[in-house]
């Protein structure tokens, strides 16, 4: 019997799923023999029906396999238990109570958040419950009909491959996905190993983040904009700029507000500046001085400044150099910047500058984390994707103390009257103009895409770096750089988030017209591929 045959037939299946399923082209059925596998940040993908896709029953599997994994590695698993949290997607309070469920048949303790939380407070809970592990239901900025399932250590990180590899075997042994034994919610929470996580988890949380932040004695008021994306960040964000008396928030009110679908914008993601469309009508009402958007889980943060009539959007990059330049610079912090291999170069040199190691690791902040969890001296994580982390409580990038820190950062140069932009303009001044760019293609043109890539670039180039083969002491990785002799770069790899191929490209130049006779260059380099 096919895959999608024991579907149609199975009687844990309703009966208006199955005729769900009777529609299915034969396309469509034979996706069935396709499994659930972890990318960059564990499981993501479409909710419905199949093995390929996100369900009570998928869900049921993977946390049968955490589940398996946990008992294996932590043998106080029974004690400590796990946390769960989600976000605002279609079905993340059902599948959260799905795992919770799971993990009470198993008589393992869970801390359950009643409502939606950001990421990083997820991870801050963990490590302040001391808990095995945990799980975060949630797929980011990914379209409304996604979900996904990340997975934790109890160190509040992101699991690594390894670990990662061991659950997706352990999934893979599990012969029927659809028979699972496990509990409803209802009996669930009538076994008692379901707790509801309290306030004071929470009020931690937030004393932690401002703990974080320099004296506010001198600054200026600052006028701030702030969008959730209809995301989890409003339950913490509103809040805490109301705590700090120089902020004056406004809050975008229809994206203040939680909803699956994110119906104000094509996509929730504070790297695309189209998501600040309402934020930037708002900022030109209200003279905003700065916009913050956070993602859905609110584990990444973009901003906008006010330049001459408009509002210009910064780069990751940009708002990388420019908490490290401050954190360096005025609020005199030291110890180790965790970066990614394609990520700006330019926070590199800025920390050589001042003495400050800087490690550059693969995509994905579980690598930062793990290396913060060894080596005890972070100063700055930090991602081009918009990912930051400051504050070491958390052990993912935080959307929540970057926004806020980001207001202090502000106001600070605002009393100083200059503009952000003109903070940057110095440090090009200083370190030479970097500027970057990513380029996305569809996942068709992936085959052999990074041997395509190498053979674009003649050999006059520094430098061909195929991560494929392990570099620097990093994990073997699909990733392709090539670097040039101005210290220029260009790197491919998919995503491992969304069906896409990503192309990343920093130009290092005198000023802005040469980087850009560069990008030119590099784009039409890459419009080959
Ligand atoms: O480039 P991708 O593989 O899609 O990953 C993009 C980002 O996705 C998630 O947010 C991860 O937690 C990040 O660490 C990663 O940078």
């Amino acid at each position: 019997m096919s895959c999608y045959e024991k579907w149609l037939h199975s009687s844990a299946l309703q009966d208006e799923e199955k005729a769900e399923l009777k529609n299915y082209s034969t396309d469509e059925q034979k996706k069935f023999e396709i499994t659930l596998s972890f990318g960059t940040a564990g499981i993501r993908g479409p909710i419905g029906l199949g093995p390929h896709r996100l369900n009570r029953f998928t869900i049921r599997q993977v946390t049968k396999a955490y589940y398996r994994f946990l008992s294996q590695k932590h043998p106080r698993l029974n004690k400590q238990g796990l946390v769960i949290a989600y976000d605002n997607r279609h079905c993340s309070r059902s599948f959260a109570e799905e795992a919770a469920s799971l993990f009470a048949y198993h008589r393992i303790p869970v801390h359950l958040y009643r409502d939606i939380r950001p990421t990083p407070m997820l991870s801050f809970a963990i490590r302040k419950l001391h808990a095995s592990g945990g799980i975060m239901i949630t797929a980011s900025h990914n379209p409304p009909s996604d979900n996904g399932f990340k997975v934790y250590g109890p160190d509040g990180s992101q699991l690594l491959p390894l670990d990662a590899k061991y659950i997706e075997q352990q999934m893979k042994k599990i012969d029927d996905v659809l028979t699972i034994p496990t509990l409803s919610y209802v009996h669930a929470k009538h076994t008692g190993k379901i707790m509801e996580i309290s306030d004071e988890i929470d009020a931690e949380y937030y004393a932690h983040v401002q703990s974080l932040m320099p004296c506010t004695n001198t600054h200026p008021a600052l006028t701030v904009v702030y969008t959730a994306l209809h995301g989890t960040g409003q339950v913490a964000l509103p809040s805490l700029f109301q705590k700090e008396k120089f902020i004056q928030v406004h809050l975008v009110p229809e994206q203040c507000q939680a909803h699956p679908d994110f119906p104000t914008v094509a996509s929730p993601n504070p790297e695309d500046k189209q998501a600040f469309t309402l934020a930037k009508n708002l900022a030109y009402k209200v003279q905003a001085d700065m916009i913050i958007a956070t993602d859905p889980d609110a584990d990444r943060v973009g901003i906008m400044i006010p330049y001459k009539n408009d509002y210009i959007h910064l780069t990751g990059n940009q708002i990388g150099v420019l908490l490290l330049h401050y954190l360096l610079t005025e609020q005199k912090k030291t110890g180790t910047v965790y970066s990614t291999i394609v990520s700006t170069s330019l926070t590199r040199k800025i920390a050589a500058h001042h003495g400050i190691r800087t490690i550059e690791t693969l995509t994905g902040f579980k690598y930062i984390a793990e290396l913060i969890e060894k080596n005890q001296d972070l100063l700055l994580g930090f991602e081009e994707s918009h990912g930051y982390l400051v504050g070491d409580f958390v052990r993912d990038k935080d959307g929540v103390q970057t926004s806020l820190l980001l207001c202090h950062l502000a106001a600070h140069y605002k009393k100083q009257k200059k503009n952000i932009l003109q903070i940057l303009q110095n440090i090009y001044n200083h370190f030479g103009y970097h500027q970057t760019k990513i380029i996305s293609l569809s996942m068709d043109t992936a085959k052999n895409v990074i041997d395509d890539f190498f053979t674009l670039w003649d050999d006059k180039v520094k430098q061909k770096l195929d991560y494929r083969i392990g570099i620097d002491d990093l994990p073997k990785a699909e990733v392709g750089k090539v670097l040039l002799h101005d210290g220029s770069w260009v790197a491919i790899r998919p995503s491992g988030t969304e069906p896409k191929v990503k192309i990343y490209m920093e130009a290092v130049g005198k000023n802005k017209p040469d980087t850009d006779g560069k990008m030119i260059e590099f784009t039409k380099i890459i419009a080959k591929l």
